[in-house]
């Protein structure tokens, strides 16, 4: 069984091994996450050519995998389709104490990739551990429709009325019971808590 966590990929350094198609998917993420991203193959998709060109924090090495590419490294993704390479990546990266993720093993992972939704700062994310990718997206599909985009603004109203709430110092015993009540509210009845002043809830 593994353990879900929220990582601050900020600035940490990532190695990803390969240039297809998972690799390409794993890149992405990475840079979402504000990653440094080092990534070497012999051979690139168009997506991380072209992406190489615009972001300054994707480097891409022709060629292929070495030890000496892990130096500095805080994170490393083993996305060949080799699996005797995927081996050794995994192998050389335990021997540095440095975590990896393998696309074609995931029990031999220290971590894997769930499938992720964003709503602003809600974050909805599932994971069946290998067992069944299309289950999760099946899964994700459902998600996606039922905390559709209209999240993005409710979490961000919820964060400024929490705000607001925990900013009272007189109220402290109601905060509980009022920060309860606001997560069950429509955007707008937000809005209007909002615009009111707090003793009123
Ligand atoms: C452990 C993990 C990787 C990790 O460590 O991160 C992993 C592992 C493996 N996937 C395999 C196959 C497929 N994976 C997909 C799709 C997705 N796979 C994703 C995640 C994960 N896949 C992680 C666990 C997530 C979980 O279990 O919930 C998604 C959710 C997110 C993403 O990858 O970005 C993405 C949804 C895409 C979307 O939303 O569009 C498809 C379908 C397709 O490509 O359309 C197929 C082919 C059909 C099939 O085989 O079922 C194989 C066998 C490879 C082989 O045959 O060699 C392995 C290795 C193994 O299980 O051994
Ligand atoms: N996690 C997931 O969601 C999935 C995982 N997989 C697994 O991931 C593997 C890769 O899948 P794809 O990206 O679709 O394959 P792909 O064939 O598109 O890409 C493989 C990449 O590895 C590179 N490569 C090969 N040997 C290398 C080496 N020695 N050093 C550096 N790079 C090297 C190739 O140049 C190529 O860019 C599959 O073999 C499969 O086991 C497959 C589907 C989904």
């Amino acid at each position: 069984m593994m353990t879900p966590l929220l990582f601050n990929l900020k600035n940490k350094k990532v190695l990803v091994v390969g240039g297809g198609t998972v690799a390409t998917r794993r890149v992405v993420t990475l840079l979402e996450s504000g990653a440094q991203v080092l990534c070497v193959s012999p051979v690139f998709s168009v997506w991380l050519q072209k992406a190489q060109d615009i972001k300054n924090e994707l480097t891409l090495i022709f060629g292929i995998y070495k030890p000496n590419y892990l130096e500095d490294v805080d994170l490393a993704v083993a996305a060949t389709n080799q699996e005797i390479i995927n081996d050794q990546i995994k192998l050389d990266c335990q021997a540095r104490r440095i975590w990896c993720n393998r696309v074609d093993n995931p029990e031999d992972s220290d971590f894997i990739f769930p499938s992720v939704i964003r709503r602003g700062d809600l974050t909805l994310s599932v994971c069946t551990e290998g067992a069944s990718p299309f289950l999760t997206k099946a899964i994700m599909d459902d998600l996606s429709q039922r905390y559709d985009e209209s999240y993005t603004e409710r979490t961000a109203l919820l964060r400024e009325c929490r705000k607001k709430i925990l900013e009272n110092k007189n109220q402290k015993s109601a905060s509980r019971q009022s920060l309860k009540e606001l997560a069950r509210y429509s955007i707008e009845e937000l809005k209007e808590y909002l615009t009111k002043d707090e003793r009123v809830l």
